[in-house]
């Protein structure tokens, strides 16, 4: 049986470490604010938010929620985002992906001042990440999926063959950027992929985010590897609703050294590393 990654400790010994760093700077600045924008109602959206409310209370940021109906027009959030841009009080803002489709989300990202895209998702800060340039702001998840890896092998991740499965830009790609930066060699597998089991089945580290229940089984997993599951697919079951990763845990406990839960995996350290971000741009902004 493979060692059960514990996705929430590592979370809480950050948000800990956190909260002291915060509160040391408490007498001579401000709290750093986060903002937060979801266009409608999204079951993924929904958990995250509550569970970044919860956080912000914990460490002492302000945490700022605009809930707009499904039906707001583009322009009215563009507005909403100018204003989030032009206010000294605020550090990072998250606009809630994905958006209505009457919605153009690349318009969006680009309207995000670089210096509080605490997601990392706007062209400067893709941009940088792909050069790998040391203030690049990188995405919360592929940061997640960079540390639990680390807690298992370590801090030297050079040479581990990595495979990723999902070519996003809010997850896959980004991730392949942070593996390759640690001197990973990385491969990356999607849809069109020939034999994506074969190819899986060499890497040291399977990074799965495919966005579809259970895709991944024992098949896929090299004996020893380390597979982190970043899917949320809530599916509706008689005893109500349930998550479920991309990963098949049962099957893939079998052969994998480790292996991260969902709940309790990659989804705490999400919210971490936007804390973290929220953070790194308070103190920019503070000085
Ligand atoms: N701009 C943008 N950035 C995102 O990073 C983003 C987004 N939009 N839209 C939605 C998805 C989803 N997402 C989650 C993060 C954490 C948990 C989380 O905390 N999960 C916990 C709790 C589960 C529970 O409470 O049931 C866990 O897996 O253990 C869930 C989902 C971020 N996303």
């Amino acid at each position: 049986m493979a060692k059960v990654i514990d996705g929430k400790a590592i979370a809480d010994a950050m948000m800990n470490e956190l909260a002291v760093r915060i509160e040391s700077l408490k007498s001579d600045h401000r709290a750093p604010a986060l903002a937060v924008v979801l266009v409608g109602s999204d079951a993924a959206s929904e958990i995250y938010v509550r569970n970044k409310i919860r956080r912000c209370e914990q460490l002492g940021v302000r945490s700022i929620e605009h809930r707009l109906p499904e039906t707001t027009q583009q322009s009215d959030l563009l507005g909403i985002i100018t204003s989030l841009n032009n206010d000294e009080q605020i550090d990072g803002i998250l606009v809630q992906m994905p958006l209505p489709t009457h919605i153009d989300e690349k318009r969006v990202l680009n309207a995000i001042r670089p210096d509080k895209d605490v997601d990392g998702f706007h062209p400067v800060n893709v941009g940088r990440l792909s050069l790998g340039e040391a203030d690049a702001i990188a995405p919360c998840t592929p940061q997640g999926c960079v540390t639990l890896a680390k807690s298992v092998l370590g801090p030297d991740l050079s040479g581990k063959r990595v495979a990723i499965v999902g070519r996003s830009n809010i997850v896959g790609k980004p991730a392949a950027a942070l593996f390759l930066a640690e001197n990973c060699t990385v491969q990356m597998l999607h849809s069109k992929t020939e034999s994506p089991q074969q190819l899986a089945a060499q890497a040291d580290i399977l990074v799965v985010a495919a966005g579809r229940a259970h895709l991944v089984d024992e098949s896929w997993v090299k004996p020893g590897a380390v597979v982190i599951d970043v899917g949320i697919n809530r599916v509706q079951q008689p005893t109500g609703s349930k998550l479920l990763g991309d990963v098949d845990f049962d099957s893939v406990t079998q052969v994998a050294a480790a292996v991260t839960p969902v709940p309790g995996g990659v989804g705490p350290m999400t919210i971490a590393y936007l804390l973290h971000n929220t953070f790194q741009c308070y103190l920019k902004s503070v000085g």
